[in-house]
C-alpha cells in the first residue's frame, strides 16, 4: 500500500516526562527486549523524516536511540521540566514539514498497521483545522496524533500567556477528529499495574 511520502512528515517523541507513578524511568521500560523509547522511534523512522526525541536527558538515551533521530536538549530554566506542551513547543520550532506526528515515549501498543491508517486520513484534513488527534470522551488525545506546524505561533502565545495544557490550548483551535480503529494502540502505560497488564498480554 502506498504511504505519505516520509518527506511530508516529522515526528516528535516526548521524553521528559517525571515517570512518577511508574516509580522509574518509563522510556526505558523494556517490551521484549527493547525501551519503549527506542520501539517508539524505530516504528515511527518508517513514516516521518526527521524524528526528533525532546528531553532533558540526552546522555540518558543517546545509546538506545538510532543515529538518525535528533535528540533536542529540553531547556529548563526553572531547574524543572514544565510539561509535554512546553517541551512539544521547543521540539517544533526544528519543525520544517507542514505536518508533525507527536508521539508520548508510554505507547507500547502502537503499531505500523495503525500508522498507515492515520496517515491516510491526513491527505483529508480541513486548511484550517491545526491537528488531526484521537478524541476520547473527556476530549483529545493530544500526545498521539498530528499538528500542523504552523500552529507554533498559537502555541507560543498561549504559552507565553502561562498555559501549560493541552486540553485548554486545544479548545482555542480547530482540531478534526482522528479516525482510530483498533483503540487498543492508543494504550497509555503510566503505571506499574498497566506494566504487569502489558507483561500478561506479552506471554
Ligand atoms: N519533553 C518532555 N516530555 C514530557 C514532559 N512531561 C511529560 N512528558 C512526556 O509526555 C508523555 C506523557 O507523559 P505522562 O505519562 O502524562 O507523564 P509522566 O511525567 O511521564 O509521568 P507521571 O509523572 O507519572 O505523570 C511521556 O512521553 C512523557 O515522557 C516534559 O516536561 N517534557
Ligand atoms: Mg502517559
Amino acid at each position: 500500500m502506498e504511504t505519505t511520502l516520509p518527506t511530508r512528515l516529522s515526528a516528535i517523541i516526548l521524553a521528559g516526562g517525571k515517570s512518577s507513578r511508574m516509580g522509574k524511568d518509563k522510556a526505558l521500560i523494556e517490551m521484549q527486549g527493547v525501551p519503549l523509547l527506542q520501539r517508539t522511534a524505530n516504528l515511527v523512522q518508517g513514516y516521518a523524516n526527521p524524528v526528533y526525541i525532546i528531553t532533558p536527558w540526552i546522555e540518558r538515551y543517546q545509546r538506545i536511540v538510532s543515529a538518525n533521530c535528533y535528540l533536542l536538549r529540553e531547556t529548563c530554566p526553572s531547574g524543572e521540566t514544565q510539561g509535554p506542551l512546553v517541551g512539544f513547543a521547543q521540539a517544533l520550532v526544528h519543525v520544517k514539514t507542514e505536518w508533525v506526528l507527536l508521539l508520548a515515549c508510554d505507547l507500547p501498543n502502537l503499531k505500523t498497521v495503525a500508522m498507515e491508517e492515520w496517515l491516510l486520513q491526513l491527505d483529508h484534513v480541513y486548511d484550517k483545522k491545526v491537528a488531526c488527534l484521537p478524541r476520547h470522551e473527556k476530549g483529545w488525545e493530544p500526545l498521539c496524533g498530528f499538528y500542523r506546524s504552523s500552529c507554533l505561533t498559537s502555541l507560543d502565545r498561549f504559552i507565553e500567556g502561562g498555559g501549560r495544557s493541552f486540553q485548554q490550548w486545544l479548545q482555542f483551535n480547530c482540531v478534526q477528529e482522528l479516525f482510530v480503529s483498533d483503540r487498543s494502540v492508543l494504550f497509555n502505560c503510566n503505571t506499574p499495574l498497566d506494566l504487569t497488564h502489558l507483561r500478561c498480554r506479552e506471554k
